[in-house]
């Protein structure tokens, strides 16, 4: 069977990057994608931002929606203290075998939980299934017509406190209109916006960072 791109981008991780060294793998794969396939990474420059905001947060209790190959996982969980654990949620099969050989690869397995599965159904499930109170930050990286239901999902489910991150990719390319205009208009959220580059790309992207005000 031929291989797939994320096969590729899986391979030359294990062999190209530093067992047990999240960093490494963080670097390897950005260094594939930006010179061999194209892939939908958070990437370097958003991954940038990302890291501030996440040191800025210091979270123990976090989800991410779109797991892909596990990038912004391992990405994420270089950074989290011992206790912190991070469930991200991915609905290709494929893509969450991948991913989980990534996470195993860079040492960080002890920290990140994949779930498969739709977020429609998995977010209703976090409180009883997964042991969730409520979560420090959400990192939506998902379906872009996703961001805006599955925001009220969270807030329905009780899974967002006063002082919740969330951050979403994407809000410019490919863009997530509906959930732009919800959360900024909503007196509940204080949002800002990064504005970037889509990853290895010169087009122009953004994040969004919403503060849940309780
Ligand atoms: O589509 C993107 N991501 C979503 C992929 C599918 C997620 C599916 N999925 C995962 C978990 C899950 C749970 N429930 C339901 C569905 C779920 C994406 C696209 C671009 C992009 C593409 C072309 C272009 F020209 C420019 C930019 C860049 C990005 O950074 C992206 O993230
Ligand atoms: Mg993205």
């Amino acid at each position: 069977m031929a291989q797939s791109k994320e096969e590729r981008i899986l391979n030359f991780v294990l062999q190209n990057a530093i067992k047990g060294d999240p960093q490494s793998v963080v670097d390897t794969i950005d260094k594939y994608c930006s010179q061999k396939e194209w892939a939908m990474n958070v990437g370097d420059e958003k991954g940038l931002i990302l890291d501030k905001i996440l040191e800025e947060t210091k979270p123990s209790a976090l989800l991410e929606l779109g797991t892909y190959c596990g990038y912004s996982a391992v990405r994420i969980a270089r950074l989290l203290k011992p206790s912190a654990c991070l469930l991200t949620i991915e609905f290709n099969p494929d893509f969450a075998a991948i991913a989980k050989q990534m996470i195993e690869f860079a040492g960080v397995q002890d920290k990140v939980k994949i779930l498969e599965g739709p977020s429609e159904t998995i977010i209703p499930q976090l409180k009883k299934k997964h042991e969730v109170d409520t979560l420090d930050f959400v990192f939506l990286d998902h379906w872009k017509d996703r961001y805006l239901p599955d925001t009220i999902l969270l807030l329905e489910h009780g899974l967002l406190r006063k002082g919740s991150v969330i951050l979403a990719d994407n809000v410019v390319c490919p863009g997530a209109p509906d959930f732009i205009k919800y959360i900024r208009n909503n007196n509940s959220f204080e949002c800002t916006n990064y504005p970037s580059h889509v990853e290895y790309m010169k087009v122009k992207d953004a994040m969004e960072k919403a503060v849940f005000l309780g």
